[in-house]
């Protein structure tokens, strides 16, 4: 490959096994790291040619694509994106919300608004403040900081892909390779497979490199990588996806006055006759 493909992966454990060895898989490639929100933001600005993304800002790009079958995903429990909350859902009236996250924290929205009824005050959590002195009634962490976090303060701990399956029936997508209309991956497109391939098949050495830094056990890494988090996005992921379109558009939360809304076709291109089976 002669052209260079600016590739933008997300700064968490649960990227890891998507990029392991993804540059010595196709040396055209120069990767970077950063919270998922911005890489969102660097794709849309044309800063990226491909970025893993949470998958709400997918469907709010303009005409994007994704790398087939590939994906950060859960069916059940994901252990990494946590609604802490002081109440039960049904009394919670303010969240607070990671900076980092976008697809999470539209399902916050979603699913208080969809199932409880209830519209929240909201407010941004930056990156680096601390979950701990929030005046709000929850507050919602994704990624390795959730998975540190105790905040013994807020009575409840909601894992929202638990949350999801239990009442969607469905698994829940957080992120795909998106890539920008226009951009040709070529061999590229290779890589990301054998990366992944390569990456789950050495999650324990993963786990074993990436959990002193954390400051997490190197077993619970590896089941993390191995056991919770879902990396295919094969049919029944698809419908999730789809599932997770149609709400957040309910809620308004495609709407965005900078961008057109352009990916659910790409996503309906890509897969046909999918959506004809989602509910
Ligand atoms: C499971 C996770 O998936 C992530 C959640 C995202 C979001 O909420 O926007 C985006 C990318 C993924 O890294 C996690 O970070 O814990």
């Amino acid at each position: 490959m002669s052209t260079t493909l600016r590739v933008g992966a997300v700064n968490y454990l649960n990227t890891k096994p998507l990029i392991e060895r993804l540059t010595d898989f196709a040396p055209g490639i120069e990767l970077s790291l950063d919270l998922p929100s911005r890489l969102a933001d660097q794709l849309a600005a044309g800063d990226l040619d491909v970025g893993l993304i949470p998958v709400v800002e997918f469907f709010r790009g303009d005409n994007y694509t994704f790398v087939p079958n590939i994906a950060i995903g859960s069916r059940g429990p994901v252990l990494s994106v946590t609604l802490f909350s002081k109440v039960p859902w049904e009394e919670i009236r303010t969240v607070a919300l990671d900076e980092g996250s976008r697809t999470s924290a539209a399902l916050t929205r979603i699913i208080l608004e969809k199932r409880y009824g209830i519209e929240p005050v909201i407010q941004q959590l930056p990156i680096d403040t601390p979950a701990d002195d929030l005046t709000t009634d929850a507050v919602l962490l994704i990624g390795d900081r959730a998975m540190r976090a105790c905040l013994p303060g807020y009575r409840f701990a909601y894992d929202l892909g638990e949350e999801w399956t239990a009442w969607t029936g469905l698994p829940m997508v957080f992120a795909v390779w998106a890539v920008r209309s226009g951009v040709d991956l070529g061999e590229a497109e290779l890589a990301f497979h054998k990366a992944k391939e390569y990456g789950l098949a050495n999650a324990g050495l993963i786990a074993q490199r990436e959990a002193p830094a954390l400051g997490l056990d190197p077993g619970f890494c590896r089941r993390y990588m191995s056991n919770v988090l879902r990396y295919d996005l094969g049919p029944v992921e698809l419908a999730g996806m789809q599932k997770y379109r149609e709400l957040a558009e309910g809620v308004g939360v495609l709407a965005n006055p900078d961008r057109k809304v352009g990916g659910a076709d790409s996503l309906q291109r890509r897969t046909p006759g999918l959506a004809a089976g989602v509910r």
